[in-house]
């Protein structure tokens, strides 16, 4: 562990690179890095989302004729042709809410809803077709697919992730032992990432971006492959990041996580907010629709 610090701390210098979500903050607020809990009263609006709609462009095949492969491109380019038609999915249509300090808002729907495309919009990954995203602070996405990296070592992934958030070379060294033990992937811990199970990966992913407290936490399904007993670690580390005054957004099938969790639900249908407010009205309206 301490060569590896050392190796990576030569390699990127005294101050490690910053978390990519702060460059792609739709309102940043200027915060040192690995900064202590936001000392921001709760109940002070953390997201503000207005009127938002994001629209996916995608190329559109009417006829087998016309999918896309190398020959069919060809020939459209040789007979001087257009791109074939774009076709548009109005994935979220005109979401407007406010999350404030402190909460833990889940977000519910269908597939195809518009929910992974909310977070990552919030996240800044996802620019507005019209609308628009204010976020006070910095927000983390945390996904099923987060960032690390399969061929390499839990360790070296647990430096990397928590380099890639902003910490410095102290507070990695602080934080390491407390995310392998919270992960609780043991010795595996020295074995390459593509030897992990899924819920091993996920555990390992969330024990990393929870390490550091942030403004605003998007969490994309990233519990549902860990047990029992990690689902319920991984509740206590949000409430706390809630009581530290930072938001959480969760996305969830798990009706049962996002009662326990959060204090208040979204729940979007057909890319349009079909109710927002207390979960366990919210649930039982979405459980009987
Ligand atoms: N990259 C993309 N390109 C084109 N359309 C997309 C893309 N990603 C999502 N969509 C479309 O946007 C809509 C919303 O998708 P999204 O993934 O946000 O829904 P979701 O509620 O998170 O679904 P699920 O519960 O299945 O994860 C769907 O119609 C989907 O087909």
């Amino acid at each position: 562990m301490a060569e590896l610090m050392e190796e990576l701390s030569q390699v990127k210098g005294e101050e490690p690179g910053v978390a990519t979500s702060k460059d792609v903050r739709v309102h940043p607020t200027p915060e040192p890095t690995g900064h202590k809990p936001v000392d921001a009263p709760t109940g002070t609006p953390t997201v503000v989302v207005d009127d938002l709609h994001i629209v996916y462009r995608v190329f559109s095949a009417t006829s087998d004729h016309e999918k896309g492969n190398a020959v069919t491109a060809l020939v459209r380019m040789l007979k001087r042709q257009g791109r074939p038609q774009m076709k548009e999915v109005h994935a979220v249509k005109g979401v407007s809410f406010v999350a404030y300090h402190g909460d833990a808002i889940g977000i519910v729907g269908r597939n195809g809803s518009g929910k992974s495309t909310l977070l990552r919009a919030i996240a800044g990954l996802l620019p507005p077709h019209s609308g628009a995203v204010f976020t006070d602070g910095q927000p983390s996405l945390l996904g099923v697919n987060a960032a690390l990296m399969r061929e390499l070592t839990g360790e070296r992934n647990i430096v990397l992730g928590c380099y890639a958030m902003g910490m410095t070379p102290a507070e990695v060294k602080e934080k390491y032992q407390e995310i392998v033990d919270f992960s609780g992937i043991d010795e595996f811990v020295q074995l390459p990432m593509s030897t992990y199970s899924s819920g091993m990966g996920a555990r390992l992913r969330f024990a990393i971006s929870s390490a550091k407290t942030h403004d605003v936490l998007l969490i994309d399904e990233a519990l549902a492959t860990g047990d029992r007993e990690f689902r319920k670690k991984s509740q206590e580390r949000i409430k706390q990041i809630r009581e530290s005054a930072g938001t959480v957004f969760l996305v969830s099938h798990d009706h049962k996580v996002i009662e326990e969790t959060c204090n208040r639900v979204i729940w979007l249908h057909k890319g349009k907010i079909k109710m927002d407010g207390d979960p366990k009205e919210v649930m039982t309206a979405y459980n009987k629709g």
